[in-house]
C-alpha cells in the first residue's frame, strides 16, 4: 500500500509501476472513489456542523421557535444517518483498491517480463567438474537409504518428503549453521508458527492475489503460511514502537506450507519443490530511511552469502526484473545455487526491500526523533530453506564413491565427520 497523498500527487508514477510489474490496477477507478469519498465526507461535515450549530440554538429559543429547531435537528440527524452507508461503502472500496497499488520499483531495477529477464550480477565459486558420472540428489538419497519416497507418497501424496538417518541430521546441521551465522550477525532467533490469521497475509502483501498458494484450515479462521515472513511481519501490527526499539532483526525458524498451485509438472522429483518445508527467515523492521535500508538490504544479502560460502556451494546473485519482483518490492535479488544434475543455477534465497509498503498494510509504526509517527520500512531474505538446499549440497559435494563431503564449517554440527554415507 502507498500513501494516498503520494498516489494523488504522482498518478503517472503509480500507473507506470503497475504496468512494469504487470499489476492489474484501475487507478482511474481508485481516484474516482477517492474524490467521491472526499465529497461525501465534506457533506457529512457540513451537516454535522449545521446540526451542532442548530443544537446550540435550542436552549436559547423561545417556546414558539423551539419545536421547529428540534425538528430541524432530527431532520439533520436523519440526513447524516442516510449518508452513512454510502460513506462506509466508499471507505471499504478505497481500502480494497489501495491494497492493489504496487510499490514503486527502485530506479536500478531492470525492466522485464519474467525471471528470464532477471539480470545476473555476479557469480561466486566454481561449479565442480567430476571425473566420474555424477548422480542427481534423488539417486544419492536412494543409494544411501536416506529417503523413502514411495512410502511417504503413500502417507502424504505428491511433493512430500522424508529424510532418514544422516540426511535428516544433515538438514538440521545446515539449519543450525544458518541460525548460528545469523545470531553472529545480530539477528535474534525466533521459533514460530505457520498457523496464522488471514489478515496477516494482507499485511505481508500475499493477499489479495496469493490466496491459491495457501492451505486453509477447515472450520477455523486460520491458514498455513508459506514463510515466517507472514506471522513475523504481523507481530507488531497496529503498534507504535519507540524509536530506539528499531531496527528489529529476527532469524525466524518455522515450517512453511505451499500448495504450489500453478506449478504442476515443475520439479516433481525430489526436494526442490515440496508442500511443507523448513525455513530460517531473515526479517527486518527499521526506520523509514531508504539509504540505511539499502545498507540493510546489502547486509541481509551478505548473511545469506556467508551461509552459502560456509556450505561451499557455487552460486550467483541475480537482480529481479520488474516483472518478477512482485507488487510490494522496491528492490529484490535472488541467490541461485549451482545444481549439477540440471547444469544450471536454481533459486535458494530471495532478498527483498519493501519500503513502507508492508508497514502501511500492517500498521507498523514508530515514534520518530522528530516526535512524529512514521511507518517503518521492512526487508526480508531467506536465511536457509531446507530441503531445497540439500539438492545443490548433495550434488556438488558427492564423491566418486558416492559419499558426500562435509565442508569444514559444517563438520562441528555433524560430530566432526568429513563425509556422510558409505562408499
Ligand atoms: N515449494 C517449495 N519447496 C521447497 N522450498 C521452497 C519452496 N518454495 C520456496 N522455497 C524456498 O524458500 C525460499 C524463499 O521463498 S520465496 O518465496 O522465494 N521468498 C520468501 O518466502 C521470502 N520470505 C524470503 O525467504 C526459496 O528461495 C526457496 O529456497
Amino acid at each position: 500500500m502507498l500513501d494516498l497523498k503520494f498516489i494523488r500527487e504522482h498518478p503517472g508514477e503509480v500507473r507506470r509501476a503497475a504496468e512494469l510489474k504487470r499489476v492489474d490496477l484501475d487507478l482511474d477507478d481508485l481516484l474516482r472513489v477517492d474524490r467521491e469519498l472526499l465529497d461525501l465526507k465534506q457533506r457529512a461535515e457540513v451537516m454535522q456542523a449545521e446540526r451542532n450549530q442548530n443544537a446550540k440554538l435550542v436552549p436559547k429559543a423561545t417556546p414558539e421557535e423551539r419545536p421547529l429547531l428540534i425538528q430541524k435537528g432530527k431532520d439533520l440527524a436523519e440526513s447524516l444517518k442516510a449518508i452513512e452507508p454510502e460513506l462506509r461503502a466508499h471507505e471499504d472500496a478505497l481500502k480494497q483498491l489501495l491494497l492493489r497499488v504496487p510499490q514503486i520499483p527502485h530506479p536500478s531495477v531492470p525492466v522485464g517480463r519474467d525471471d528470464s529477464d532477471n539480470v545476473e550480477l555476479r557469480r561466486e565459486g566454481t561449479p565442480p567438474t567430476f571425473d566420474f558420472t555424477p548422480q542427481d540428489h534423488v539417486a544419492l538419497l536412494e543409494r544411501h537409504g536416506w529417503a523413502d519416497p514411495e512410502r511417504v507418497a503413500r502417507v502424504s501424496g505428491s511433493r512430500s518428503y522424508l529424510l532418514k538417518g544422516d540426511a535428516a541430521r544433515l538438514e538440521w546441521a545446515i539449519l543450525t549453521l544458518a541460525l548460528d551465522t545469523l545470531a553472529d550477525a545480530g539477528f535474534e532467533m525466533l521459533s514460530t508458527t505457520a498457523l496464522v490469521r488471514p489478515e496477516t497475509f494482507v499485511g505481508s502483501g500475499h493477499f489479495p492475489g496469493g490466496e491459491d498458494q495457501v492451505y486453509k484450515i477447515e472450520g477455523d479462521d486460520l491458514m498455513l503460511a508459506g514463510t515466517a515472513e507472514v506471522p513475523v511481519n504481523s507481530l507488531y501490527a497496529g503498534e507504535i514502537l519507540p524509536h530506539d526499539q528499531l531496527p528489529v532483526r529476527y532469524a525466524a525458524y518455522s515450517s512453511a506450507f505451499r500448495s504450489e498451485a500453478g506449478s504442476a509438472g515443475r520439479d516433481v522429483r525430489g526436494l526442490i519443490r515440496v508442500h511443507e518445508f523448513k525455513k530460517v527467515e531473515q526479517y527486518v523492521m527499521m526506520h523509514a530511511d531508504e539509504t540505511a535500508a539499502l545498507d540493510m538490504f546489502a547486509a541481509i544479502l551478505a548473511n545469506a552469502e556467508r551461509i552459502l560460502q560456509a556450505l561451499e556451494l557455487p552460486y550467483r546473485v541475480v537482480q529481479n526484473c520488474t516483472g518478477d519482483m512482485g507488487a510490494g518490492k522496491v528492490l529484490m535479488y535472488d541467490i541461485e545455487a549451482w545444481v549439477p544434475s540440471e547444469q544450471q543455477y536454481r533459486e535458494t534465497h530471495s532478498c527483498s526491500y519493501l519500503g513502507d509498503w508492508q508497514a502501511r498494510r500492517t500498521g507498523l509504526r514508530y515514534k520518530g526523533e522528530d516526535g512524529r509517527i512514521h511507518f517503518a520500512h521492512t526487508l526480508n531474505n531467506t536465511g536457509i530453506a531446507a530441503p531445497r538446499i540439500l539438492v545443490p549440497f548433495l550434488e556438488n559435494h558427492q564423491q566418486a564413491d558416492g559419499r558426500v563431503r562435509i565442508p569444514e564449517a559444517l563438520r562441528p554440527y555433524l560430530g566432526g565427520r568429513e563425509y556422510l554415507g558409505q562408499p
